[in-house]
């Protein structure tokens, strides 16, 4: 059988647990060809982010081309884009080259806190990156950015995953990793308060005005729900929650392996399903590096198998 190639075009970790380097372990696990185009290179531990240092666009977009002219992926994926420009180029070169398998992961905020797209962007990921994408992946904190609205609640949830597909993405994936964190006090309205950007403060405030009521019913906190909207149903993918502080580069890896899932020709309901197992396994087996947030295990689902009860659709 043909090996599918992937591409993924994101930001570099140097500590090997998130960004270009997950995405390359998940998709060497995964059985894809993976490639990858660097928007920036990140000095990072897992204490934290030291330092992001942008490639230039022009390198971005040699890289893109190279690929683009030779290497046609099957699958695209976005990470860290950085900001509004290296955005624009990379939507430019996915219409270029008819890449129309895409899965957006809206990178924002590193678990530390750190930014890593500048706010200003917010609104080319909006108004650019989400009508081309096949599926948006959002952790909760990014879903009330790109949405405008608090999400305090399941029925929150769910109209933040409509308004999202309102806004282009074919498919939603709000993940819940940090559904059991104090959702008054996100990163996403801190962060605003704290932008000096005037642009970027006018545009988040203006979507948060858009707030509603909270009558509906509570977060989970066991379990690890991840959902899924297409336009008509809503899929709920559900694990254990596993209590870790090692959760350094789950979105990057969940997203990677749904990417691969897809290039491979899954359908984005089977291949989320896969991801979730794939993402559970990883959490299970941390390999409990560094001082701070660590990595999780990307060869642990090819070594110990799917963990059980992860990835069960309901
Ligand atoms: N403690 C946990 N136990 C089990 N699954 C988890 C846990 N934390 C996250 N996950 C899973 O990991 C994936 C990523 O979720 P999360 O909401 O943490 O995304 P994220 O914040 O984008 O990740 P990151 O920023 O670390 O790359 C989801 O599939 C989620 O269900
Ligand atoms: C280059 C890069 N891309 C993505 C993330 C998000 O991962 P996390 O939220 O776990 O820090 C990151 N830290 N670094």
């Amino acid at each position: 059988m043909k090996l599918a190639k992937v591409l993924t075009i994101a930001g570099s970790d140097s500590g090997g647990g998130a960004g270009i380097q997950a995405d390359l372990k998940t998709f060497q696990e995964l059985n894809v060809f993976g490639m990858s185009a660097i928007t920036a290179v990140t000095a990072q531990n897992t204490v934290g982010v030291h330092g992001v240092f942008p490639v230039s666009t022009e390198a971005l977009e040699a890289q893109m081309d190279a690929i683009g002219t030779d290497l046609a992926p099957q699958a695209v994926k976005t990470g860290m884009l950085y900001d509004a420009e290296r955005i624009q180029l990379t939507v430019a070169k996915i219409r270029q080259y008819r890449w129309n398998l895409v899965v957006v992961d809206p990178v924002m905020i590193a678990k530390g806190g750190q930014t890593l797209l500048e706010l200003a962007a917010i609104r080319a990921v909006v108004e650019e990156l989400l009508p081309i994408s096949t599926l948006v992946t959002p952790n909760l904190p990014e879903a009330e950015f790109l949405t405008g609205m608090k999400i305090r609640n399941r029925k929150d949830w769910r109209e933040a995953a409509i308004r999202l597909h309102e806004m282009g993405a074919r498919y939603v994936l709000i993940k819940g990793g940090h559904a059991d964190e104090d959702v008054e006090g996100t990163s996403a309205t801190e962060a605003v308060k704290s932008t000096e950007s005037t642009d970027a403060q006018e545009f988040v405030n203006k979507r948060f005005s858009a707030d509603t009521e909270d009558d509906g019913e509570r977060m989970y906190t066991n379990q690890v729900v991840d959902l899924l909207y297409d336009g008509v149903c809503f899929v709920e993918y559900s694990g254990p929650r596993i209590h870790t502080k090692h959760t350094h580069g789950t979105g990057c890896t969940l997203s990677a392996a749904i990417t691969a899932e897809l290039a491979k020709g899954a359908g984005v309901r089977e291949a989320v399903g896969t991801a979730k197992a794939f993402i559970q396994a990883a959490l299970e087996h941390a390999p409990q590096l560094g001082a701070g947030h660590g990595p999780t295990l990307h060869a642990a689902y090819r070594l110990h198998g799917p963990a059980p009860a992860a990835g069960a659709a309901r």
